[in-house]
């Protein structure tokens, strides 16, 4: 099954009209301080669709290992990067090169390059596509931890919810959960390896696909998210959080409760590359997603027809590859 994906100027009216102002700053949750976490993420998720997590678990000694570890990649060899390429939403696995995605399917490709892995610690990939034992085992190990703090987060948001606790968890087994390095190269590089047009962005924008995404900045901003007034507000970088947005498969979930918000990367226009580590937390291939009663009232009748994960994923997948891999 195929799902239509809206057109731009759809999805940016719809967010538009439904999204609060952005505040400069994103609300920040502290996750060992508060007891009444769920409710401070729940309304972060229904106001913004955005915010900020610290103390979510992950120590900062494990991300500079992962950001080691992805800098190493992105400025080694050619020939080990086309060792582990990319090949098909099916998979999900391995890495695309600049211009190789669009994640706004209407726009100019993105000035970025990727290093994408679905469910790795269950079922990955031989050997031979990964560019090294250290690297798959940094990474298996990173992908485990993060996906039991997201499981940590979904336990309350679940909780504020009113629904058993692993409502969300058990319907997140890791089959769809995909850990993604990205790198945004410098302007200097960039120059030397495409002519970007100037409205090429870092990544285009949209809407994450899945429940949430957890997503850890590197020193090197470029991230915005749109407001209600179609303004795009910059999310500083910082070490000690993690950033966390509802993606579309949980505004559904919710019946337009949490927002599944639209963002973007700028170009980068410095000096510096861009690094940032991505955990998309989607929902396993058959999980049925609609409306959770507890979000459904006459007032607020239910917005979205049921989905299943996998086609969904699938379809924005697909739309962002523009055919490029057929495999
Ligand atoms: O790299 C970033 O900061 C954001 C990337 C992003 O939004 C995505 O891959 O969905
Ligand atoms: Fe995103």
């Amino acid at each position: 099954m195929r799902l239509s994906v809206p057109s731009r100027e759809g999805r940016l009216s719809k967010w538009g009209q439904s999204r609060r102002e952005i505040p400069m700053t994103l609300p920040l949750v502290d996750l060992s301080a508060s007891a009444n976490a769920g409710n401070a993420i729940d309304a972060g998720l229904s106001t913004y669709g955005f915010l900020q997590l610290a103390n979510i678990g992950i120590t900062s000694a494990e991300l500079d290992e992962v950001f080691r570890a992805s800098e190493a990649f992105f400025k080694g060899p050619a020939v080990i990067k086309q060792q582990c390429a990319y090949r098909s939403a099916a998979e999900n696995f391995g890495y695309q090169g600049l211009l190789e995605e669009n994640l706004d399917p209407g726009a100019p490709a993105d000035l970025k390059e990727t290093f994408t892995m679905r469910n790795i610690v269950a079922n990955p990939p031989p050997r031979e596509r990964w560019p090294s034992d250290a690297f798959r085992e940094i990474m298996c190990r990173f992908y485990a931890h993060a996906l039991a703090c997201a499981h940590d987060v979904q336990r309350r948001m679940a909780v504020t919810l009113g629904l058993p606790e692993d409502h969300f968890t058990r319907l997140h087994s890791g089959q769809n959960v995909t850990l993604r390095l990205l790198h945004y190269p410098a302007n200097a590089a960039l120059e030397s390896l495409v002519e970007p047009d100037p409205a090429q962005l870092g990544a285009g924008a949209h809407t994450d696909y899945g429940f949430m995404t957890l997503l850890f900045q590197h020193g090197v901003g470029g991230l915005q998210v749109l407001d209600r007034n179609n303004a795009w507000i910059d999310v500083p970088p910082r070490d000690d959080v993690v950033v966390v947005n509802s993606g579309d498969m949980l505004e559904r979930w919710t019946n337009g409760k949490y927002k599944s918000t639209m963002h973007r990367v700028r170009a980068k226009t410095g000096d510096r590359d861009r690094l940032s580590i991505a955990i998309f937390i989607d929902p396993d291939t058959d999980a049925l997603i609609e409306a959770l009663p507890s979000c459904v009232s006459s007032e607020k009748p239910a917005r979205f027809a049921p989905i299943s994960a996998g086609a969904h994923l699938q379809a924005r997948l697909e739309a962002s590859h523009k055919g490029r891999f057929t495999q």
